[in-house]
């Protein structure tokens, strides 16, 4: 066991216990209660002795079936406080995991497989708390068990007791090296369970592709890889447990024949009495049981600091309220709106995305973005949201850093609705609902449906609004996911509009009655569109085109068209394809 993880678990289960009285308290009765039990052997001592003499005394006998009752209430309530406390723990601790996790930066889930975290979340935490109610508090009672066994043996009879620790250390010596390996094993074994689980949840989330690609067989192999290593690890922790049971056994059993022949041999000799051969043997299974208990405890111990060492991290991981960003306090003069101002901007120190990119997007107007595949455009919708962190400039709003904002505040000036239209599983009513904390009543959601061309669809459903759309909107088209995300933002009432190929799946029909509300919409706010289709934004009052990391051509349709070479070739392309589509149809 490291002790360095074995404090930090300490300091997380401090961080998350219950009041210092519940455990306290708990604590108490636990110790009373091993106490206790170390009493009875020493009544039941008396009674044979008295038993050999033929004198029974009625009074010891019930002095020792109360004080096993007694024990046994107390191991009730003792037992039941600690599980008690340890629920408390693990309830305080996934809650604030997920409280956390939930705020971490996009770049954290850029990184890191949400099956992994998933499994931290629920198991690393099941696995802290069973150390703690099922290893760690059995573990202290046997301390005290065997400890004050070990006293009393002494006092009983000293040369049985100093053969017991003689015997006793052996075990030691051939377990803590298999310590040290089970402490590797089990490690692996857990971040292996994560893996598989992280890999279970990427193929199950993208199971269509998975069909589509044909790729089952290939999946059928890499899960069937993962389940061999967990077998793999699961048979090496195994092995070592087959050597230090048996080994912690055999020596119990090497004792207690050693003390049975001992102290037969000294009740023959008169040396000792029955009873006192009696209390040897109870306090002897007194110290083995817990002993053979230990053996587990240090295999749960491994299993226990390595899920401990994950979930520290995942707490020490910073929220994305915390995050400072640097930015260039620019005193420039702008227009409301959104402007960005030599911002520059990377995801890695490999390539930067953006570099030094100034443009603005004005209230009221119509901004759209084009460049080709990969030039940044859904990053500046990302950096406007606030995902992730500009590297320099600053990107403005109003004239006042973006930044400057509480982040919850500022996200809710905005709706975007993005190309691949998330949907979470529920019903359309709580996915047009979603995150909204304003009361919105029913002719508002009525309304939004109208402009975004759903109400039809959605009064044709037997449960309406309350249809239920499955996983990830599953049982819905991309048009009518699309225009929910729509819909939704027209709920929000937002500030700002960000929308990615926001009809882009929509039909011609469609289309231009969405366009239209979505042109309504606009009004009065700040509208940044990405589009693909040049048709859809050569109406913009503006458009910036990005290309290599910069803006190459700011302005209108026509003046771009004459002035700048990627802006020409991308409506030509376009022009092209449009013709030959004409072409095949007609
Ligand atoms: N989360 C990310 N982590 C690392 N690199 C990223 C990430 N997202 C995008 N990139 C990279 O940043 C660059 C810009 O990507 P972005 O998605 O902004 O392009 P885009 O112009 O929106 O492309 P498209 O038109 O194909 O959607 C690409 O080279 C891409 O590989």
């Amino acid at each position: 066991m490291k002790g360095l993880s074995f404090k930090q678990f300490i300091g997380i289960i401090n961080r998350y216990r219950p009041s210092r009285l519940l455990l306290g308290l708990a604590f108490l009765l636990t110790i009373i209660q091993s106490g206790v039990s170390l009493f009875v052997p020493l009544i039941a001592m008396n009674l044979v002795d008295l038993l050999v003499i033929e004198e029974i005394n009625v009074l010891i006998l019930l002095g020792l079936v109360a004080l096993f009752m007694f024990q046994i209430a107390l191991s009730a309530i003792s037992y039941y406080m600690m599980v008690l406390i340890g629920e408390k723990i693990i309830v305080r601790l996934r809650e604030d995991l997920w409280n956390k996790v939930i705020r971490f930066p996009v770049r954290f889930f850029d990184s890191n497989n949400s099956g992994e975290i998933m499994s931290r979340i629920t198991n690393d935490t099941f696995v802290m708390k069973s150390f703690f109610v099922d290893q760690l508090i059995p573990f202290i009672t046997g301390l005290i068990s065997i400890v004050g066994s070990v006293i009393i043996l002494f006092l009983i009879d000293w040369t049985m007791a100093l053969i017991f620790l003689i015997v006793f250390p052996l075990a030691f010596l051939i377990i803590n090296p298999l310590g040290k390996k089970m402490y590797a094993v089990s490690r692996n074994l857990q971040s292996e369970t994560a893996s598989f689980q992280g890999n279970l949840n990427r193929v199950l989330s993208e199971i269509r592709l998975v069909k589509f690609s044909v790729a089952e067989d290939e999946e059928s192999i890499r899960g069937s890889n993962h389940a061999r290593k967990l077998y793999n690890y699961g048979i090496q922790s195994g092995k070592i447990l087959a050597i230090v049971s048996p080994v912690i056994t055999s020596t119990n059993l090497m004792a207690l024949i050693c003390i049975f022949g001992y102290g037969g041999y000294q009740v023959a000799t008169g040396g000792m009495s029955a009873g006192a051969l009696v209390a040897i043997v109870f306090y002897i299974f007194q110290i083995v049981t817990p002993l053979t208990n230990m053996a587990q405890f240090f295999t749960h111990a491994q299993r226990t600091m390595g899920a401990t060492e994950r979930i520290k991290s995942l707490l020490e991981e910073e929220s994305e309220e915390d995050i400072v960003t640097n930015i260039d306090n620019l005193s420039i003069k702008t227009e409301p709106g959104i402007t960005f101002a030599n911002v520059r901007f990377s995801y890695s120190a490999e390539k930067e995305v953006l570099n030094n990119i100034s443009f603005s997007a004005i209230k009221g107007q119509k901004t759209a973005i084009v460049g080709e595949s990969g030039a940044g455009k859904t990053t500046i919708f990302s950096l406007i949201e606030r995902f992730y962190q500009i590297d320099n400039g600053d990107i403005l709003y109003n004239g006042k850093s973006i930044y400057s904002y509480n982040l919850k505040e500022w996200r809710e000036k905005i709706s975007y609705v993005s190309q691949d239209t998330p949907i979470m599983e529920g019903s359309i009513r709580d996915n047009l609902l979603y995150g909204i904390k304003r009361d919105i009543s029913e002719s508002e959601i009525i309304k939004s449906l109208q402009i975004s061309d759903l109400e039809s669809f959605v009064s044709s459903l037997p449960q309406g609004l309350d249809t239920e759309v499955g996983e990830k909107g599953v049982r819905l088209s991309g048009g009518q996911k699309q225009r929910i995300a729509i819909a939704r933002a027209i709920i929000r009432d937002p500030e700002i509009l960000l929308l990615d190929e926001a009809t882009a799946h929509l039909d011609g029909q469609s289309e231009s009655r969405v366009q239209d509300a979505l042109n309504n919409l606009m009004k009065n706010r700040t509208t940044i569109i990405i589009a693909h289709r040049l048709s859809t934004v050569k109406d913009a009052d503006c458009i910036v085109v990005l290309e290599n990391g910069i803006v190459s051509g700011y302005g209108k349709h026509y003046e771009l068209y004459q002035s700048n070479q990627l802006y020409k070739k991308l409506v030509d392309q376009q022009l092209i394809s449009n013709e030959l589509e004409l072409q095949v149809n007609s």
